[in-house]
């Protein structure tokens, strides 16, 4: 997960730009160039096929004073680069670079991935970096020949030191933020975790989210609380990319069997990123799995950033199992979650270091201008904390201008009316007159109104201040737009797209 602090430092960094919504971030001129030599020398010493698992989907972030920032696009390929490849990776770039002073993989901000696959086969898998307490976690399989009969909350640390990643000891229900948009995702959760044979019902639970929205955090949570309330248990918590890495590794060691065998044995089975799964026979392996477990009723939880039915990657069995079941949604938090989530990050800083203080009106500040995921919130909250250190008296301007970045639609002084106007002409190719004009015409019509939603979701502009903003037009018409498109993007999955493609530019052009 990216860290605010390393945003802090990469925005005193001459020449390195970080555009939101960007995965790509330049560095200064060479950089680029050694970048490339230095793929070139590990796809020779690593061969194709280990090259393109771990290394396919890494791209530079930034390069400056001496520090060199590849990004990947989850944290279980940093973890693992930075434990096996970083030496490699450091000192071939030193050839290339004498001056470099410090090379990092971190994990790329997920906004313009939030509906892709990745463009690479599997890479082996995501998860889990941090530290953990975890009471007994999983990333891979519990057997119940490996468990003792009565396992204790210290045979299952034990057992996750020897069986792989461990959960993050953060990602409780307690530190878990709900309001109306999670709460019956939160409370299936929690029945879940707390009763899982009485959960069945809802088996299995799907539940998805854009990026960001607390999905791998309420997953940890529910492995975390169910493993406390039962150390016997046999849960294992696992993202898709593992899966997929944990096959293809047994099927080249010859051990897919006992891998199955494995797997069998479990009595509640996580996995999160289910995006990411691919592969016709490891999806086929999947598939397998699931209905051996829902046919034996233990429970399954799935994660994913979009609806089962829009998971065009996966085979239509899989969908289809997991259309089950019951599937919830989550959306972004509202100002009050974003402020308990602030005041909560506050709280556990404070752990560490009692003197710390960030006034409530700052806080407010943050919660109402930065209106994106947890994950971005977390940033704005990390950044804060980095730059008080040595600017202890922030302003409010001050921080717009640090925060600026992660200002999302919404923040009445990044989105404006005129710019939704000029992108969504463009976008449909038709002008700005066209757009303000009383023509009627379907090709003038829709633009029109998908200009008019997205100026209603995007700025806090009122209805009638819209209507004002098209030629003069009555509220009454802009509702019918802000409703219309509503209803359509809700029945036809382009428009949606569409309109996420358009919020994207609009945002980034704020
Ligand atoms: N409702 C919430 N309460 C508390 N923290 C939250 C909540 N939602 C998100 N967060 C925090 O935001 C960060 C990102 O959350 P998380 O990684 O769970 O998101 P995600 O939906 O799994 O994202 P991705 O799709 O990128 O994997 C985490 O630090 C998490 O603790």
């Amino acid at each position: 997960m990216q860290g605010g602090l390393e945003m802090g430092r990469a925005a005193a960094l001459p020449f390195v730009q970080f555009r939101k919504g960007d995965d790509e971030v330049s560095g200064g001129a060479g950089a680029h160039e050694q970048f490339e030599r230095v793929r070139v020398q590990l796809r020779a010493q690593l061969g194709l096929e280990v090259y393109s698992s771990w290394f396919g989907r890494m791209k530079l972030a930034e390069a400056a004073r001496g520090l060199v920032r590849l990004s990947v696009p989850t944290a279980f390929l940093r973890s693992w680069i930075n434990s096996h490849y970083l030496e490699l990776i450091t000192d071939l770039w030193k050839r290339e670079d004498p001056a470099l002073m410090r090379l990092e993989i971190v994990v790329r901000s997920a906004t313009r991935s939030t509906r892709s696959t990745p463009e690479t086969e599997p890479a082996p898998a995501r998860n889990i970096t941090r530290s953990s307490q975890a009471t007994l976690a999983s990333g891979t399989a519990v057997s119940t020949k490996a468990t003792p009969t009565k396992p204790t909350s210290a045979d299952a640390a034990k057992n996750q030191s020897v069986l792989g990643s461990p959960l993050d000891s953060r990602y409780t229900f307690d530190s878990f933020v709900e309001g109306p948009p999670n709460r019956v995702a939160f409370a299936a959760a929690r029945t879940v975790a707390e009763s899982p044979s009485a959960s069945l019902r809802f088996n299995p639970l799907f539940v998805h989210a854009s990026v960001g929205l607390g999905k791998t955090h309420l997953l940890q949570a529910i492995a975390a609380e169910a493993l406390k309330r039962n150390p016997q248990m046999r849960v294992v918590y696992l993202t898709a990319e593992y899966f997929m890495w944990r096959f293809a590794t047994a099927i080249r060691d010859n051990n897919a069997l006992t891998l199955k065998e494995q797997l069998r044995d479990i009595d509640l089975l996580i996995i999160d990123d289910m995006q990411f799964l691919q592969g016709k026979s490891i999806q086929h392996e999947f598939c397998h799995l699931i209905n051996m477990l829902l046919d034996s009723a233990r429970q399954v939880v799935v994660a994913a950033d979009r609806p089962a039915a829009e998971l065009e990657s996966l085979e239509p069995r899989v969908r289809s199992r997991l259309h089950g079941g019951v599937s919830l949604e989550m959306s972004s938090p509202d100002m009050d979650m974003r402020l308990r989530m602030l005041q909560q990050r506050l709280a556990s800083a404070r752990v560490e270091d009692q003197s710390l203080d960030i006034p409530a009106n700052v806080l407010e500040h943050v919660a109402r201008a930065v209106t994106g995921s947890g994950r971005e919130l977390e940033g704005a909250f990390n950044q804060l904390l980095f730059r008080r250190s040595f600017e202890p008296q922030l302003s409010i301007e001050r921080i717009d201008e640090l925060l600026g970045h992660m200002f999302r639609p919404g923040d009445p002084k990044r989105v404006r009316i005129e710019d939704i106007q000029r992108i969504v002409a463009r976008h449909y190719n038709v002008s700005k007159t066209e757009l303000l004009s009383n023509r009627r015409t379907r090709t003038i019509v829709k633009p029109r109104q998908v200009a008019m939603y997205l100026s209603k979701i995007m700025t806090p502009r009122s209805l009638p201040e819209i209507g004002r903003r098209f030629g003069g037009r009555d509220h009454t018409t802009v509702l019918h737009a802000v409703r219309k498109i509503e209803e359509l993007s809700g029945a036809d999955q382009t428009l949606a797209q569409e309109l996420e493609l358009l919020r994207r530019l609009i945002s980034d052009q704020a």
